[in-house]
């Protein structure tokens, strides 16, 4: 009784000082807590892989220059934290794969746990994440089997060889109509190859040239697109505060940006529902439905709305589709286009690669016809500077972020569940493990026996893995057939007297492709027979 009295009042004591002293009690609670938050972060921290250090709340948002992904700050920060650096973007975290080595790492052991792409408020909205570049899962799988089965075929691709054609003669014909008569007229390469690899995308896609010049009724359809594509790439580029902190998505909501992206995904399908013309696909669909020599004339759209959606339940609707088809115009149009704009660059650069490749045309193709897609495997020089070119300036210098869904241990260290992942393709590229003086431009490089053995870890240009560019047959036999017919049909100068070892060789990065920073203007010279043209 006498111990229950003396511990009643011990407590008593205690609640009274507890009482008195709770402000103590509360700055002590937070104090231990604050420590022991700091005391898990550091020891998480320790497990996770190296990278630059993190401000509170924004993680390194501030530290990446003025685009989030700047590719080639990204390089340097590599070379001091290595091929997997650990980054946090706001509360997500983020890892860099910078290496070669790195990149093996994670397309052998970890492809399918990176395999997903986060879900940002614009491509969820866009087109409810059922396209081909950010779905995964059943739906990815059976889109991807008819890019591979359908699409990407060599068959398909060869389907299309003569509307390809056309495109590059035009582009040609154009070059020398724009250049005139005068010996120094310039040409504004980067617009003219937009032009070309645009129209050679629609005409597969959905069976139309969106680029038609002196054509006024074509000139709407062009504005059209233009505008689809620039709402697309502003939209994008929106800062969303829930892209970077989930746990504010309230934030989010009270600004009314679902709205406001749902309100300009309202305009970019209207303007690309008249561009495609589902109607006009369905009506064609109608009349060759018992036409077995149909297949021959079917662009993707019209393979599109013939196939089964994943769950065998109807066919695949509107909106996948439009999603499709953006996908195509998004990553196939301007990634082949600053490459081969990169290319002439390089070329002014490099007279000698320039007179090698212009050598090996004639001796296979003669001066007396035009180059053919089939004359391409027959160059293998031609073949190495596209490769080249493509390795030191790839049409998207940063992959598409890839994202786990659970924790996962990397290389030793431990990743949490939801982390992106990107691969700085253009460091990879240029791996000093793997690459002689990987600064340099030398074709030659993939002409050597080693050059066959370059692994797509060592070039990552496509990316490796599930992941991996669908359209890689397509954009390398495309630009190696542009490129093949603008070195066989002109020489090529700078202005002035301008000297290509002046050249501005600065990229401007727009989250996706990199072209040049300043337009390559430049003049063509004739050097086949007129006739040719
Ligand atoms: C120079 C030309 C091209 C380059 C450098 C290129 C590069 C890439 C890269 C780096 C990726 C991301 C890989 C990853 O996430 O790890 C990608 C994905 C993709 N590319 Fe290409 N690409 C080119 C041309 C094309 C063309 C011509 C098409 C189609 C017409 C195309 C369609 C796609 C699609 C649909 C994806 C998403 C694949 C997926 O998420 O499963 N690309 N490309």
């Amino acid at each position: 009784m006498d111990l229950m009295l003396a511990l009643g009042s011990r407590l008593g004591l205690i609640v009274q000082l507890t009482k008195e002293n709770s402000l103590w009690t509360t700055f002590l609670a937070v104090t231990v807590l604050v420590l022991g938050k700091c005391l898990m972060d550091a020891f998480q921290r320790k497990r996770l892989p190296p990278g630059p250090r993190a401000w509170p709340i924004f993680g390194n948002m501030f530290n990446l220059g003025p685009l989030p992904w700047s590719y080639t700050f990204l390089r340097e920060l590599a070379r001091k934290h290595g091929g997997l650096m650990y980054l946090r973007m706001g509360s997500i975290p983020c890892i860099v794969i910078s290496s070669s080595s790195m990149a093996k790492e994670v397309v052998i052991n970890h492809d399918q746990q990176f395999a997903f792409r986060p879900v940002r408020l614009f491509s969820n909205t866009l087109c409810k994440c059922k396209d081909i570049t950010t779905s995964y899962g059943p739906n990815w799988r059976h889109l991807r089997l008819i890019c591979t089965s359908q699409f990407f075929t060599k068959k398909r691709i060869s389907m299309y060889e003569a509307g390809r054609t056309e495109e590059v003669h035009t582009l040609i014909k154009q070059i020398l109509r724009k250049s005139g008569s005068r010996e120094d007229s310039v040409v504004d390469l980067p617009f003219q190859l937009k032009y070309t690899t645009t129209n050679i995308i629609s005409r597969m896609v959905f069976n139309k040239r969106l680029f038609v010049e002196g054509d006024e009724c074509n000139l709407q359809e062009a504005k059209r697109y233009q505008e689809v594509i620039s709402l697309h790439f502003r939209t994008y580029a929106v800062f969303v505060i829930s892209d970077y902190f989930p746990s504010l998505s309230f934030i989010t909501d009270a600004q009314g940006m679902k709205e406001k992206m749902q309100k300009v995904v309202e305009q970019i399908y209207k303007a690309l529902d008249e561009i495609i013309d589902f109607e006009e696909h369905h009506r064609r669909r109608m009349d060759h439905a018992n036409d077995p020599e149909a297949d021959r004339d079917q662009d993707f759209v019209d393979l599109l709305l013939a196939t089964p959606s994943h769950d065998g339940v109807g066919t695949l609707d509107h909106e996948t589709i439009r999603g499709i088809v953006m996908n195509m115009l998004i990553a196939g149009t301007e990634t082949q286009a600053s490459t081969l704009e990169w290319a002439m660059a390089y070329l002014l650069q490099h007279p000698d690669v320039m007179k090698q490749a212009q050598a090996e045309l004639d001796n296979v193709v003669g001066t007396q016809r035009i180059v053919q897609e089939s004359d391409l495997e027959h160059l293998p020089y031609l073949g190495a500077v596209i490769k080249e070119v493509s390795r030191m300036q790839p049409g998207a210098p940063m992959s598409i972020y890839h994202e786990s869904r659970e924790k996962s241990r990397m290389a030793g260290y431990d990743l949490p569940a939801r982390t992106r992942l990107i691969f700085n393709i253009h460091a990879i590229n240029r791996d000093p493990c793997v690459y002689d003086r990987p600064d340099k431009f030398d074709p030659s490089r993939f002409l050597r026996p080693q050059g066959s053995s370059h692994d797509s870890f060592q070039f990552m240009t496509y990316g490796a893995g599930r992941r991996i560019c669908p359209g890689m047959p397509l954009a390398t036999l495309n630009m190696a057939h542009i490129l093949a017919h603008m070195l066989h049909s002109f020489d090529w100068k700078l202005p002035g007297d301008q000297d290509p070892q002046d050249l501005d060789m600065t990229a401007k990065f727009d989250g996706l492709t990199a072209p040049k920073k300043y337009p390559l203007l430049i003049i063509p010279q004739p050097r086949l027979p007129a006739f040719l043209y």
